[in-house]
């Protein structure tokens, strides 16, 4: 994906992006402070906002390719089993039972599956959100801090089995999360933002263990790298 010139503004914020690439296949990272437009670079990139002017060049993907976890998860008011086959349904894809199984083992909801969603805690609700955008293998899956309410033990599985599925069929992935140590885990190559521009990027050895820039250097300082 190649991103020009992009520009949004809000009353006091202007999201100010010239040249962003992000080839296909890798895992990428987005960090910086709250407030300097993560949310509002990847709500456009999934086009639930309108940008004001620019252009994104989504090399031949389209918009059923492209999936967000969004910072609060939605979900249907159904069964959890059905807002996890909600993205094959309307794709014209039938479900298998075998593998919505691994699914709902994955996040825990082996026995749970008729559970009513909307009364899921936080946390249930966010694996769901997972397994959800995982189950169709998209393309492009952007998670916008959708791992913030998970135990570290459900962390670790849902970061284990997105670098397994890396490993086996390479998508693309952005990761935004203020857990430097799950972005570490995670990501091949980092954007870093400051006051809605992206002022520095590159592979997380040299991002994480040896930034150059003050923000960067600050903003590290103040989270946590356990
Ligand atoms: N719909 C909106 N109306 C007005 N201002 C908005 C809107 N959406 C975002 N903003 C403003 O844009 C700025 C960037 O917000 P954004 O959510 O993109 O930041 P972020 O980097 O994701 O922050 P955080 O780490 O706190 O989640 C903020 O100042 C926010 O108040």
């Amino acid at each position: 994906m190649k991103i020009y010139n992009l520009k949004k503004t809000f009353e006091n914020f202007t999201l100010s992006i010239d040249d962003l690439h992000i080839p296909q296949g890798k895992i990428y990272g987005i960090i910086g402070p709250n407030g300097c437009g993560k949310s509002t670079l990847v709500k456009i990139i999934a086009n639930t906002i309108k940008k004001d002017s620019g252009k994104i060049d989504y090399e031949g993907l389209t918009s059923k390719d492209i999936t967000m976890v969004p910072r609060k998860s939605y979900m249907i008011h159904d069964t959890v089993y059905n807002n996890l086959v909600y993205p094959l349904e309307i794709r014209n894809i039938k479900p298998r039972r075998e593998i919505v199984d691994e699914y709902l083992k994955l996040a825990d909801f082996n026995n749970e599956a008729n559970k009513y969603a909307p009364g899921l805690s936080g946390g249930q609700m966010q694996k769901l959100a997972l397994i959800r955008a995982m189950i169709f293998s998209p393309k492009f899956t952007i998670i916008d801090e959708g791992f913030s309410n998970l135990d570290i033990e459900s962390t670790f599985t849902f970061e284990k089995e997105i670098l397994k599925r890396q490993k086996e069929n390479p998508a693309t992935w952005i990761i935004i999360s203020h857990q430097i140590s799950s972005v570490s885990r995670l990501c091949d190559y980092i954007y870093f933002m400051w006051d809605g521009k992206v002022i520095a990027e590159g592979d997380r050895e040299n991002m994480i263990y040896n930034p150059k820039i003050p923000e960067l250097k600050r903003y590290l300082q103040t989270v946590s790298l356990s």
